[in-house]
């Protein structure tokens, strides 16, 4: 791997006394490809996503230790403006959240909260952000209705329209594609697909098959720890960890 995009060290996090959800997780991540996140139920996958932007940390009585390093830098550095950081490391969740306004809106939000004021970049932003999430030829002709009407599917590619307007490094996306039918889930994975090659891709998922399909790398997380990390074809084909190998065969989980 080149020099990684994000690299974790020793983190460690618990939700109060008594709550450790992550324990001595250390990973590296490639900048412009796609690391599947997987695991069972509860296994922290989530709360490990949600450190990397320090969403996290808005969860009250959070304690963190260990180090995030992002572009060399570590994100809990007296310099690091967290709103900053989470332009830079966007978030879309496993259930769509367009905000209740209209699809151009919507995309452009970010933007305007940039300070962006001009019609025409904002315009210009917005097509490009929403032809990059395939969403653009649906749409194109009604930008002014309210994002609501749009289907799950469609919202879902606009919530990532969103999120890459602000053109983030890294895009983080916690089970994108599970509330969804499997045609949109198809395009959400060819989205991810293309995505990559702009953005470094972080993606949580309970779908083993779209994790091998989609997924450059892969870590099976268990309890909270890192149990195995490797290109996806080497840990969907030949784990070298037991726990691992349940997994995905399903034994478990
Ligand atoms: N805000 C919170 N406060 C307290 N405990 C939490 C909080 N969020 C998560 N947890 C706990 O942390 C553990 C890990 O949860 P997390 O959501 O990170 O796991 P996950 O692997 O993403 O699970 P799932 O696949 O079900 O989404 C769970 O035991 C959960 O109950």
């Amino acid at each position: 791997m080149s020099q990684p995009i994000i690299e974790i060290k020793d983190l460690a996090l618990s939700y109060g006394p008594g709550r450790a959800v992550l324990n001595n997780v250390q990973l590296s991540l490639e900048r412009n490809a796609v690391t599947a996140i997987i695991g069972a139920s509860g296994s922290g996958k989530s709360s490990l996503l949600r450190c990397l932007n320090r969403l996290v940390e808005l969860t009250p009585k959070v304690r963190i230790t260990g180090d995030i390093l992002f572009e060399g830098e570590s994100i809990f550095g007296a310099r690091i403006d967290p709103t900053v950081l989470r332009q830079r490391i966007g978030m879309v969740f496993q259930k769509p959240n367009p905000f209740p306004m209209s699809i151009f809106e919507n995309v452009a939000y970010g933007l305007r909260l940039l300070g962006e004021k001009s019609p025409r970049v904002l315009q210009e932003k917005v097509e490009q952000a929403l032809i990059a999430a395939a969403l653009w030829d649906e749409v194109r002709d009604r930008l002014d209705v309210q994002a609501a009407v749009l289907s799950g599917g469609q919202q879902q590619r606009l919530v990532i329209a969103r999120a890459i307007a602000v053109e983030p490094e890294v895009l983080l996306l916690d089970e994108p594609a599970s509330s969804l039918d499997p045609i949109s889930t198809l395009r959400i994975e060819e989205l991810i697909y293309r995505l990559k090659q702009n953005f470094t891709i972080v993606v949580v998922t309970h779908n083993m098959q779209q994790a091998a399909r989609v997924s450059d790398w892969a870590a099976f997380m268990h309890d909270g720890t890192i149990v195995e990390y490797d290109n996806t074809t080497t840990l969907f084909t030949n784990p070298r960890e037991v726990r691992t190998e349940d997994y995905i065969t399903g034994r478990f989980g």
